[in-house]
């Protein structure tokens, strides 16, 4: 690639000609035209003061006061017929109480301090508690509690006569989100009695010893072996659940072992999908996984966090994108940070290069061992470590609510060569900042006509306002990203 001279803008090298996803050439630099020209599609705005912009998305968003950032998400419902009259009492509550939990569960709830459902909990909840149980298929935003919607279900359909009798399975695409959903579990069923819990991930369950829990949070290999060395017995298994369920379902190796879990358990009453996104073409495979489901289902351009400023970076080079990583170093230790990579070898380089310079990062992927993972992550989770360097191993679910910062040092790319966007994997990693109402920002780097292009699709796709720093003006740059950032510091549970 002959890349510009590093003082020049992506706009100039780009030009302002039609872009053309695949094969449009690198533009020379100083092509006439104005980036806000070129990004003046009907998704895409380049604000004319981002300062402004990230005021408004920051601010005014904490006061709403409903919770939510976006107290209009409209969540779609279609029921299935059995479930399927909207009138029904059912179908919507607005407290906990009003669901028919049982007190125990409720005290749980209330200890972690949810005080309502959010509206993924208030619709998703009395289909899911309903009997006979019913299989759901759900979506909501990310960071909307869609975990604890799954956890109360399955702690109300527990058989407390058989503590040892695995009765519920979740699996999840990640040791880290594994372990996290597991804790849930324990939080939300904190006064539960004889409730008992068990991880099934790599490491966690010794060869000649059982599972022998109620409750199972596992990936979906480990899960699999289980089963068939006879350590795990299914026989009486409830409720199976995937979070991540897209992603669980698409990737070959996934898809493959989740589907060969489900045919190994003789009888599940209820199959339950849960994610922040569904693209299109996963549900029909979604939909022969969890047959007969309710589902709640989200429009694409409902799906952004409307707490989270997204914002890009023009950066000179591909190289350079770790001299602008180490500028940024001060912003992202405001709050805490993650920088998701494409690969593991960059996210220990820059790890390195960043340490050798005197700054504090930790870096975590599967290159590490599952003791060393869980090390690492337990740092960030306590405020040990600010800055975390990954790639999409923790691209979803992870839920750290101090993250204010998310950095995609290269733009999510899917395809057996990268050679297409994946505005999944964009919406999950910028959705480890701004969880449940907080606001938080999300810089992506573009370097070239390819990245920017990247990004641009994406952004079209959900129908993003994207907000670009300059790179040339610090200031400014430090001026907008610490304005939404100490909003997010203030603006904690906004529901209470
Ligand atoms: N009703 C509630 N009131 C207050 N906080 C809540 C409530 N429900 C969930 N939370 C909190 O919101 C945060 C986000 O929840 P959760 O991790 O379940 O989101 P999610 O929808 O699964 O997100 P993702 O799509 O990223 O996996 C968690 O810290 C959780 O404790």
């Amino acid at each position: 690639m002959s890349d510009s001279t590093p003082s020049s803008s992506l706009a100039d090298r780009i030009g302002t000609k039609p872009l053309d996803p695949v094969s449009a050439p690198f533009a020379p630099s100083g092509a006439s035209g104005s980036w806000a020209d070129e990004v003046a599609s009907p998704t895409v705005k380049a604000t004319d003061n981002p300062l402004e912009k990230a005021q408004t998305d920051g601010a005014a968003e904490v006061n709403n006061g409903s919770g939510l950032h976006d107290a209009q998400y409209e969540v779609e419902v279609k029921l299935s017929d059995l479930q399927g009259d909207t009138s029904s009492p059912l179908y919507s509550v607005s407290s906990f109480e009003e669901l028919g939990i049982s007190p125990q569960i409720l005290k749980g709830i209330y200890e972690l301090n949810f005080r309502k459902p959010s509206k993924i909990q208030e619709k998703a909840l009395p289909l899911l508690l309903a009997n006979p149980p019913t299989n759901m298929i759900a979506q909501s935003q990310s960071g909307t509690g869609k975990t604890a919607a799954f956890v109360i279900t399955i702690l109300s359909r527990l058989d407390f006569t058989k503590p040892q009798q695995p009765q519920a399975l979740i699996l999840a695409p990640a040791r880290e989100l594994a372990r996290q959903i597991e804790s849930v579990v324990h939080d939300v069923g904190k006064y539960v009695e004889d409730l008992t819990i068990q991880p099934a991930v790599p490491g966690a369950v010794e060869r000649n010893s059982k599972v022998a829990s109620m409750v199972v949070v596992g990936t979906p290999g480990t899960v699999m072996d289980l089963i068939k060395r006879r350590q795990f017995d299914v026989s009486n298994m409830k409720v199976l659940c995937l979070d991540e369920a897209d992603n669980m379902l698409d990737q070959q190796g996934l898809g493959d072992q989740c589907l060969r879990v489900k045919n190994m358990i003789p009888r599940v009453q209820q199959v339950l999908l849960f994610s922040a996104t569904f693209p299109d073409q996963v549900m029909g495979f979604a939909r022969d996984f969890c047959p007969k489901a309710n589902e709640i289902k989200l429009k694409r351009d409902e799906l952004t966090v409307s707490g989270i400023t997204q914002m890009y970076m023009d950066c000179p080079s591909d190289a350079g994108k770790y001299d602008i990583l180490a500028d940024l170093y001060g912003l992202l230790t405001v709050g805490s940070s993650i920088i998701f990579c494409k690969r593991k070898d960059t996210a220990s380089g820059i790890a390195e290069r960043l340490t050798a310079a005197g700054h504090e990062v930790l870096a975590v992927h599967s290159a590490f061992d599952g003791a060393e993972r869980d090390a690492i992550v337990k740092k960030f989770r306590e405020g040990q470590g600010k800055v975390l360097i990954t790639t999409n191993v923790l691209a979803r679910g992870i839920d750290v609510s101090t993250v204010s910062m998310v950095i995609n040092y290269d733009i999510p790319m899917k395809g057996r060569n990268d050679e297409e966007p994946d505005p999944e994997t964009y919406l999950h990693r910028i959705g480890r900042t701004g969880r449940f109402g907080r606001v938080g920002v999300s810089i992506s780097f573009v370097f070239d006509r390819r990245s920017y292009q990247a990004l641009l699709s994406i952004a079209q796709h959900f129908g993003i306002d994207l907000v670009r720093l300059d790179k040339d003006d610090w200031d400014k740059t430090e001026q907008i990203v610490k304005r939404v950032i100490r909003s997010s510091r203030a603006g904690t549970n906004l529901q209470q």
